[in-house]
């Protein structure tokens, strides 16, 4: 793992003077995956990096997690609490559509919890602006391949590093680069509401996920599974369909 993270490293700094922007930043949720990115971003520039932690219901461990990410890989770090915006932006919105009868119970859950991604992606942006710095977006291979990351959300960001990486080498890099052990040990969760654990929504294991993109054979309900979400999320990995003039 040093090589691909050193690779990392140096494509991070050439694509930042490409770009001509100060830095890089991250959301920093106590989980596996934005760990390894604060601290690839970290050695990347050591002074112009930054994690942000942006509670919001979020469950106090994982911000406890989030903090210590930040102490031990030396990152700058901003905290914006997001859970008063979002139960009144939530609330306004529920509560129109229930007058127009349009509110659907069924997906009161999801939407809410992907209106918290969104709200994080809006707050990293502004962030963005005012420091000069890309966003730098945390999918592994895995989670890119299902589309497990909410449009626009968590997955609008401007690079993804890790895309190439199974959640396995995720893991691997992590322990290369020093994250703590009880982040490594850590069961994934998108953290979207109280419980939620990744595998047990997608239906499969990241152990699975990661041999069928190894080229390994798997069960093949796991393998179903896998498929059907990778061709249901198709539109999330293009940029936004585009109508094409006849007469052009
Ligand atoms: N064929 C199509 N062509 C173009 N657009 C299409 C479309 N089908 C749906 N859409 C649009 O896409 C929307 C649905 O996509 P989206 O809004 O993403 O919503 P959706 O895929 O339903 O939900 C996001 C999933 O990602 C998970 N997640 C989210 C955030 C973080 C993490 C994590 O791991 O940390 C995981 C979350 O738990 C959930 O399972 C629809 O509302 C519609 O607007
Ligand atoms: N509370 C939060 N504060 C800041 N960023 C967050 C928060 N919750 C989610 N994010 C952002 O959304 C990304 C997607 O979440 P995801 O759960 O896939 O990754 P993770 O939490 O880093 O790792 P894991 O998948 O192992 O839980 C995070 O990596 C992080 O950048
Ligand atoms: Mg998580």
């Amino acid at each position: 793992m040093k090589k691909n993270a050193d690779d990392i490293v140096q494509w991070l700094q050439n694509y930042v003077r490409e770009a001509g922007v100060n830095g890089l930043m991250v959301g920093v949720s106590g989980g596996l995956d934005s760990a390894v990115v604060a601290y690839l971003i970290q050695r990347a520039f050591p002074s112009h990096s930054l994690g942000v932690l942006l509670p919001l219901n979020s469950n106090p461990e994982d911000m406890a997690h989030g903090k210590k990410v930040i102490e031990s890989s030396g990152i700058q770090e901003l905290t914006i609490d997001l859970t008063e915006t979002h139960d009144t932006m939530y609330s306004t919105i529920s509560g129109q559509l229930k007058q127009n009868s349009a509110f659907e119970q069924e997906n009161d859950q999801l939407a809410g919890a992907n209106l918290r991604a969104r709200l994080r992606m809006s707050t990293l942006y502004t962030i963005a602006a005012h420091y000069n710095y890309l966003v730098v977006g945390t999918d592994n291979a895995a989670e890119w391949y299902i589309g497990y990351f909410t449009k626009y959300g968590d997955g609008g960001v401007d690079i993804l590093p890790l895309v190439e990486f199974t959640k396995q080498e995720v893991r691997e890099m992590g322990d290369y680069l020093g994250v703590p052990d009880e982040i490594l040990a850590k069961k994934p969760s998108a953290g979207l509401w109280e419980g939620q654990t990744d595998e047990a929504e997608i239906g499969t294991s990241y152990d699975k996920i990661d041999a069928y993109l190894n080229g390994e054979e798997i069960p093949d309900k796991d393998k179903e599974i896998i498929e059907r979400a990778h061709r249901r999320t198709e539109h999330k990995r293009q940029p936004a369909k585009q109508f094409h003039r006849k007469d052009h």
